[in-house]
């Protein structure tokens, strides 16, 4: 049966480093755009070229920072120069630090939550944890890779609970090619989300990799439009 409710899945495109793949999600039609704060990650920008990139995205676009484990003075030096980022906290944050990171909630924040790739994902409490970050405006989840994310792979959906107390970001090994399946399996469960991609949207090295940082503009219109085909069902 069709689904009675319009349902418009908002789509963030992860990792950027070049203003002509800023410029590519926007035409693709992205809702928000990453930049990794993260020196250790291949995609890392510097706060300052974070900020170059922002100011190519038009109103309603929104720039999100990702930090892994930054200091307070790291965030708060970023949102000195992009103030009106959405933040995205993918390391080891505890409740109380994305608190204080995010100046006591006065910036609004994803929490991701990293779901083993191995047999633990059925003890991982998606419920329990929502619960403890209930103050993100959303919890992404993520596989859990090494290098804490932006790894490619995929959790095991199936596993997921029926219901949540948050918004959901559904992230992890994306693809054009599976991000229908990924909605579906997300909305049967009667979970709100939205989705997030960074190596599923990347050129390919001659090895088969993704060119971390280098995206694809054909992929990325490729992938909004997979999700706006499963808006459709
Ligand atoms: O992209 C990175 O390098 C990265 C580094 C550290 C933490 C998170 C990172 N990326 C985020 O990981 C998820 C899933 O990415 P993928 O589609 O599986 O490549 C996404 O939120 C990225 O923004």
């Amino acid at each position: 049966m069709p689904n009675p409710v319009p349902t418009r899945t908002r789509v963030k495109f992860c990792g950027f480093t070049r203003e002509a793949d800023v410029a590519a999600a926007v035409a693709a039609g992205a809702d928000a755009v990453g930049f990794v704060l993260y020196a250790a990650s291949a995609r890392a920008v510097t706060a300052a070229r974070a900020a170059q990139l922002a100011a190519l995205l038009p109103p309603f676009v929104t720039p999100v920072l990702l930090f892994v484990n930054a200091s307070a003075a790291e965030v708060d030096a970023a949102l000195a120069l992009i103030p009106h980022a959405l933040l995205q906290f993918h390391g080891d944050e505890t409740p109380e630090d994305c608190w204080q990171l995010s100046r006591q909630g006065r910036h609004p924040y994803l929490r991701a939550a990293r779901i083993p790739l191995d047999a633990r994902a059925a003890a991982f409490d998606l419920v329990e944890y929502a619960a403890r970050y209930s103050r993100a405006q959303a919890i992404l989840l993520d596989a859990h890779v090494q290098g804490f994310g932006g790894g490619g792979k995929a959790f095991n959906w199936s596993l997921l609970p029926t219901s949540v107390s948050s918004h959901l970001v559904l992230s992890g090994g994306l693809t054009p090619a599976n991000v229908i399946d990924g909605i579906r399996e997300l909305r049967h469960r009667g979970l709100s989300l939205a989705v997030d991609v960074s190596s599923g949207i990347e050129q390919t090295g001659p090895d088969g990799r993704p060119l971390k940082g280098i995206k694809d503009a054909t992929l990325m219109q490729r992938f909004i439009a997979a999700v706006r085909q499963a808006d459709a069902l």
